[in-house]
């Protein structure tokens, strides 16, 4: 609180206002904040680096590497990061209405019909993951947001990683009721197949609004995964039981990969409707200046003429960079 007005004080990251937490963690906090000028709402991730060992500051950083390559409308997407010598500061898209795993809580389990449009955005970003070498290895039901059109936005690659055909990973991954067998084994896996698994969790989740495997220590639970065992309620299709007992396959190279489970009937190409064009990756704060925001620009003594260059250049649309030097 400021002494002298008694007003709460705005606290600022670049040209945001801070106005409230999302989410916390070990040694990050995630705010919602708005653009000071254009008002667009992104969720800024905050880390002090001081207090995180090599280990997690690699993963960290390994974590921004990843997101600053993705693209694609159902993943959040990152639009700046920020960095002093003990904070980093990691600017994103906010998905306004949270976790799928909250909306399902909260109003139960989904329809087919909205289960088969959700679960086709999903299988989109993870097939657009893995065709850039990246595997998420962390996907669940708290980490897929919502936006405010519903759709859906895959969050939280701190445990994505590189991988390539062939090359085997074995860090032991992801939230024990959606890991795969091998990773309970303690086997090598190439990340695809742990992501399909996982995958074939979260369909289960969608439509039964509960976890397949399920138990009440991490013993018991490893051991329903093993058996490859799980019940399917009355109210599921035969068809969405074909395709979830396809993905929860022991055997990894007998799993579903995600060309099979697009083609699968099921999903009848719902994943050919998905927008998969990624939009312009210019994020709000960075689109075409307005002429609000230019008029306070030059105010504040902004080259505007150079903003806009820097502007097109960014976007590397020449046609424009062409005309505004024509004028
Ligand atoms: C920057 C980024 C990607 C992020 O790190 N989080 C955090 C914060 C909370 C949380 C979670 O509960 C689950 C996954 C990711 C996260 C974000 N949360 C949101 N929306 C939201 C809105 C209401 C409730 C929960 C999440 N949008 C973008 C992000």
């Amino acid at each position: 609180m400021d002494p002298a007005t008694g007003q709460k004080k705005q606290v600022r990251v670049g040209f945001y206002d801070i106005e409230g937490t999302i989410g916390k963690g070990n040694f990050a906090v995630v705010k919602l904040a708005r653009h000071r000028i254009v008002k667009s709402e992104v969720a800024i991730k905050i880390i002090d680096k001081s207090q995180l060992d090599e280990t997690n500051l690699e993963k960290v950083y390994r974590e921004v590497d990843i997101m600053k390559q993705l693209h694609h409308p159902h993943i959040v997407k990152l639009y700046q990061v920020m960095e002093t010598k003990n904070m980093l500061y990691i600017v994103s898209e906010y998905a306004s209405r949270g976790e799928i795993f909250d909306y399902i809580a909260r109003y139960g389990r989904m329809s087919e019909p909205c289960a088969r449009t959700t679960f086709a955005q999903i299988i989109s970003a993870v097939e657009y993951c893995h065709s850039t070498g990246v595997a998420h290895r962390d996907l669940k039901a708290e980490n897929l947001l919502l936006d405010a059109q519903m759709n859906v936005k895959i969050a939280d690659f701190g445990f994505s990683n590189r991988f390539a055909p062939g090359e085997r990973l074995s860090t032991w991954c992801g939230s024990p009721p959606y890991a795969a067998p091998e990773v309970f084994k303690g086997k090598h896996y190439s990340g695809p197949e742990i992501d399909v698994w996982s995958l074939g969790v979260v369909l289960y989740v969608l439509v039964c609004g509960a976890l397949p495997f399920d138990g009440s220590t991490l013993q018991s639970l490893r051991d329903r995964v093993l058996s490859g065992k799980f019940r399917i309620p009355y109210f599921m299709s035969t068809d969405c039981e074909s395709l979830i007992r396809k993905m929860l396959v022991l055997e990894p190279c007998k799993r579903y990969t995600i060309p099979q489970i697009k083609r699968h009937r099921w999903l009848g190409g719902a994943c050919d409707q998905v927008r998969t064009s990624p939009p312009s990756a210019v994020p709000p704060a960075l689109q075409e200046p307005n002429e609000q925001v230019l008029r306070v620009m030059q105010s504040i003594g902004i080259d505007v003429a150079r903003t806009r260059e820097v502007y097109y250049r960014r976007l590397g649309a020449e046609q424009q960079l062409r005309s505004l030097r024509r004028h």
